[in-house]
């Protein structure tokens, strides 16, 4: 550990006479982290990285029904590790929010930037070091791979959201967008994680209701979501986890986009009780 005061939370929580609390939720169908939450306190650090930390944000609970784990991660200038993974059945999404990350896999190196995406398939070697100036912050979503006999493993992927274009959900003239990093009909992958954009006044018409789980950070914009049978007021830096069925729905109220990661299983069977 190089400089032990990194490790050590800096403050940065909410004044004493504010009361965020109103808005973060968690039942049995869903959670709500709200950004006002991420504070230093609730941090985690890592095993082999450095000057990095990382909010988790999500995590299979009852060890059967979920599926990911998601975390906000955070790469002070010239942290980062040479060993990010330790669990070689976990394939990873990198997604960057701010900053510039260097990520090397299976000995490729490429610059990430803010809407930089990559997919490292299990087992695959990999670093990540933040050679730049600033501050690195990118989503980290991992899921243990679920291989199938007579398909291949993915091979890693390394993109950014500037260069897939988004295509508009059916009959929604593009007021409904999701922008694809994988091929859905590459029944290879068994998650996907997309970008998802709402016009203003722009919805998902019907609640949705699937065997799939979710994860959602909201990226840009303002909406009201439908989880379950409650209405959820959210905004950019909120996070949403939603167990499957649970029913969904979305109104974007606000004035510009809405625009949000999602984390989703996919293209696999179910396991069945014998
Ligand atoms: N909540 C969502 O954005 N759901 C997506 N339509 C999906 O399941 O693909």
């Amino acid at each position: 550990m190089s400089d032990r005061s990194y490790y050590a939370p800096k403050g940065g929580l909410p004044p004493q006479t504010q009361l965020l609390t109103d808005r973060a939720m968690f039942t049995d169908a869903y959670a709500v982290i709200p950004k006002g939450t991420f504070s230093d306190i609730v941090t985690s650090f890592l095993p082999f990285w450095d000057k990095a930390r990382f909010w988790v944000i999500a995590r299979p609970l009852s060890g059967f029904a979920e599926t990911f784990s998601q975390y906000i991660s955070e790469v002070e200038p010239g942290g980062g590790s040479d060993r990010p993974e330790i669990d070689p059945a976990a394939q990873s999404v990198l997604f960057v929010v701010e900053g510039e990350i260097t990520v090397t896999v299976a000995g490729k190196t490429d610059i990430l930037q803010p809407g930089g995406y990559a997919y490292i398939p299990a087992g695959t070697e990999w670093q990540l070091w933040n050679k730049g100036a600033e501050t690195a912050r990118f989503h980290w979503i991992r899921k243990a791979y679920q291989a199938v006999p007579g398909l291949d493993a993915p091979e890693p992927l390394i993109l950014s959201d500037k260069e897939v274009a988004a295509v508009s959900m059916p009959d929604t003239n593009g007021a409904w967008s999701t922008t694809r990093f994988v091929d859905p009909a590459d029944l290879r992958h068994d998650m996907h994680v997309t970008i998802v954009t709402l016009q203003p006044g722009g919805v998902i018409p019907f609640a949705e209701t699937h065997v799939m789980e979710h994860g959602l950070y909201v990226l840009e914009g303002k909406a009201v979501y439908r989880l379950n049978q409650d209405w959820v007021e959210v905004e950019a830096g909120d996070f949403m986890w939603l167990r499957a069925f649970c029913p969904q729905a979305c109104y974007a109220g606000g004035p510009g986009p809405f625009r949000y990661l999602l984390y989703k299983d996919v293209n696999r069977h179910m396991p069945l009780n014998r």
